[in-house]
């Protein structure tokens, strides 16, 4: 369902109603019902007083008709009194039929309504988050995190209210609106302008309210943007404010821009809140009017009290009808804010995608994945200076290679570009010997076990977790991988074992504790190429060494690629890939590297005391420990 980002609220609405047709059709029938009922009340209390009451129960085409035949029938000794009560007793049980039943209508238009709208809410909802779950960072970037979050909340419930208004009002309005203007023409012309009048008056209200706030709206979206960008900001970074004793300094920074939503708020609510009384004084002056100019109609004879009052009535249904659509033109261009910006997310072209026709088959599976970077080049969006330059290397199948090199030489992004995070600008990336853009994503993706840097685990529990990549929980599955991963003790020490908690984002547990369960979570999966991005860092040496034993006895097919910044990590690693500024400086194993490459020898020696150094630098096997 392509929605075009010109369209108007009113189409994108209906557009969202479209699974919804069949309940929105019987909304119309029901709302024609409503309107018909709504419209037929004032009939019944202009004939209960004027000919209940008036012409003492006797239908007659004038009042003197009826009062000549209320003579007879009481000359007759009919019992005039009781035929009386009996028209009024039969008008009143039709009029509170016809009540009932509107009432009914009104129920099932709510209930209906309230369902096709709450669907269209969570349609959308369902769409973006779809569609946000396919972003890549760049994209994630270039909204915000914040503001991803209010167009998934905020504005859909707005779309969601005006699926609703749309429903109930734009119908209902004009259908009261007709009827009641024939109605009231059927009970007297002479009186139709003070309709016009009162109709007037409604719309330039609103009009002037309408300008006033409308410029306020817009900006009050981008103001609950910016809040929850700060709210957000502050809730994950508590220890570092309170660390840096800088609390002051982000209330106020809070304060400042809920400050500026509250002002915004407050004009628009104060605006608004002169709509109802403004309204009703409208209405009060009308009916004042109607019944003055009416009482001069009845006292020359034009009208009966039961016409003016059902004129009232009339007049009342027609200027609400009007306001109601009025309000919904207030309420509109609020939502074309929020339509706009939730299409801008759904509308968004996605960079990264499946290839039309994967060459999923052409790959040659091994047991181990083979990878190979050819002449890459790559700059993040926005900067002109390439984070990769021209970097070559070769992964062979079942292959251990490393990526060392200074902080922010770019070895995570090669695995941000492995996993189509993003695409090179230039060069190719083959995996298992095809390009890596040709591969459907979760065959490409599905070929890695990733641990990222910074550990992020899921709220649920450790066995949730571990089998995160998985389709069930394996229990067996996630001992064997908690075990390589050298987290089986720690979880087994827990009261609760695997079913412990664990909170979003794996908070309540340690550093250490959350890297070994990442591990685990990348192992569950027997992925054919494993990506450590440094994410050893959090354990100490005895426990990585067992680790990497346990991980060469269990999953020795695998190919892995480790970015480290331990050199004592990455010094048995088939070939180590220096970089050095988004380049590749060396090429080689740890002992040719530390003869050929100054940049690594530079890192080697930074990161040995100088009694071991003369011992461990040339031996690679010393700088593991022992291993
Ligand atoms: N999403 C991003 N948008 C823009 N620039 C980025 C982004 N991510 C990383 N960079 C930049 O790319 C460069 C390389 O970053 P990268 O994370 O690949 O380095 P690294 O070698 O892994 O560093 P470290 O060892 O500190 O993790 C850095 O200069 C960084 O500022």
């Amino acid at each position: 369902m392509p929605i075009g980002l010109n369209e108007s609220v009113c189409v994108r609405s209906l557009k969202y109603l479209k699974p919804y047709l069949g309940i929105a059709v019987l909304i119309v029938v029901l709302l024609g019902v409503q309107a018909a009922c709504d419209l037929a009340i004032p009939n019944f209390t202009s004939l209960i007083v004027d000919v209940g009451i008036q012409q003492s129960g006797i239908e007659a085409s004038s009042p003197q008709e009826a009062a000549e035949l209320l003579a007879e029938y009481q000359a007759q000794g009919v019992d005039t009194l009781a035929m009386q009560q009996g028209y009024i007793i039969r008008i009143g049980l039709q009029m509170l039929g016809v009540t009932l039943l509107g009432i009914a209508a009104a129920v099932g238009i709510s209930f209906l309504a309230g369902r096709a709208s709450a669907s269209v809410g969570r349609d959308l909802r369902e769409r973006l988050f779809a569609k946000v779950v396919g972003f890549s960072n760049a994209e994630v970037q270039s909204f915000s995190v914040a503001s991803l979050i209010t167009r998934a909340t905020n504005d859909i419930q707005r779309i969601q209210m005006v699926s609703y208004m749309l429903l109930r009002v734009v119908i209902y309005a004009p259908i009261l609106a007709v009827g009641g203007i024939v109605m009231v023409l059927q009970t007297n012309a002479s009186m139709t302008w003070i309709i016009g009048l009162g109709v007037l008056v409604v719309v330039v209200v609103i009009g002037v309210l309408m300008v006033a706030t409308m410029p306020r709206f817009r900006r009050m979206q981008k103001l609950i943007d910016k809040v929850n960008l700060i709210s957000r900001e502050m809730l994950t970074g508590i220890p570092v404010i309170r660390a840096f004793n800088r609390q002051g300094r982000e209330e106020e920074r809070f304060s400042q821009a809920s400050g500026d939503l509250r002002d915004t708020q407050l004009f628009v609510n104060r605006a608004m809140s002169f709509m109802r009384p403004g309204m009703m004084l409208v209405m009060n002056a009308m009916a004042v009017l109607i019944v003055w100019v009416g009482a001069g109609a009845i006292d020359v004879g034009n009208m009966q009290t039961g016409d003016v009052m059902a004129f009232v009535t009339y007049s009342m249904a027609i200027v609400s009808s009007f306001m109601m659509l009025s309000m919904l033109a207030i309420l509109l261009p609020r939502a074309e804010v929020s339509a706009k910006r939730i299409d801008e997310v759904l509308e968004a072209d996605i960079a990264i995608s499946d290839p039309g026709r994967p060459r999923d088959d052409e790959r040659s599976l091994q047991p181990g994945a083979e990878i190979e970077f050819r002449d890459v080049t790559f700059a993040y969006d926005g900067s002109d200076e390439p984070v990769l330059s021209h970097v070559s290397f070769k992964v062979p199948a079942s292959g251990y290679v490393a990526l060392v090199g200074p902080t922010g030489s770019g070895k995570s992004t090669v695995f941000k570009l492995l996993m189509r995070d993003c695409d090179p600008q230039s060069g190719s990336i083959l995996v298992d010997g095809v390009e890596a853009q040709s591969l459907s994503l979760a065959a490409l993706r599905g070929t890695f076990g990733y641990v990222p840097q910074t550990s992020f685990l899921f709220s649920g529990s450790i066995a949730s977790n571990i089998s995160y990549g998985l389709d069930d929980v394996d229990e067996a599955a996630n001992r064997w991988a908690a075990s390589i991963a050298q987290a089986d003790s720690f979880v087994q020490s827990l009261p609760e074992g695997y079913d412990s908690d664990v909170s979003q984002g794996g908070t309540n547990l340690s550093g250490g504790q959350r890297q070994r369960l990442a591990i685990a979570r990348a192992l569950a999966v027997k992925p054919r190429c494993f990506l450590f991005d440094d994410s050893m860092s959090a354990l100490d040496y005895a426990t990585e060494l067992e680790l990497r034993r346990a991980l060469q006895r269990e999953m020795g097919l695998a190919t892995r690629i480790v970015v480290s910044s331990r050199v004592a990590t990455v010094s048995d690693a088939d070939c180590i890939v220096v970089f050095d500024e988004g380049k590749v400086v060396g090429l080689g194993t740890h002992d040719e590297l530390l003869a050929s490459c100054a940049t690594y020898a530079d890192i080697a020696r930074s990161q040995l005391a100088p009694q071991d150094e003369e011992a461990t630098v040339p031996a690679s096997s010393s700088l593991e420990g022992g291993e």
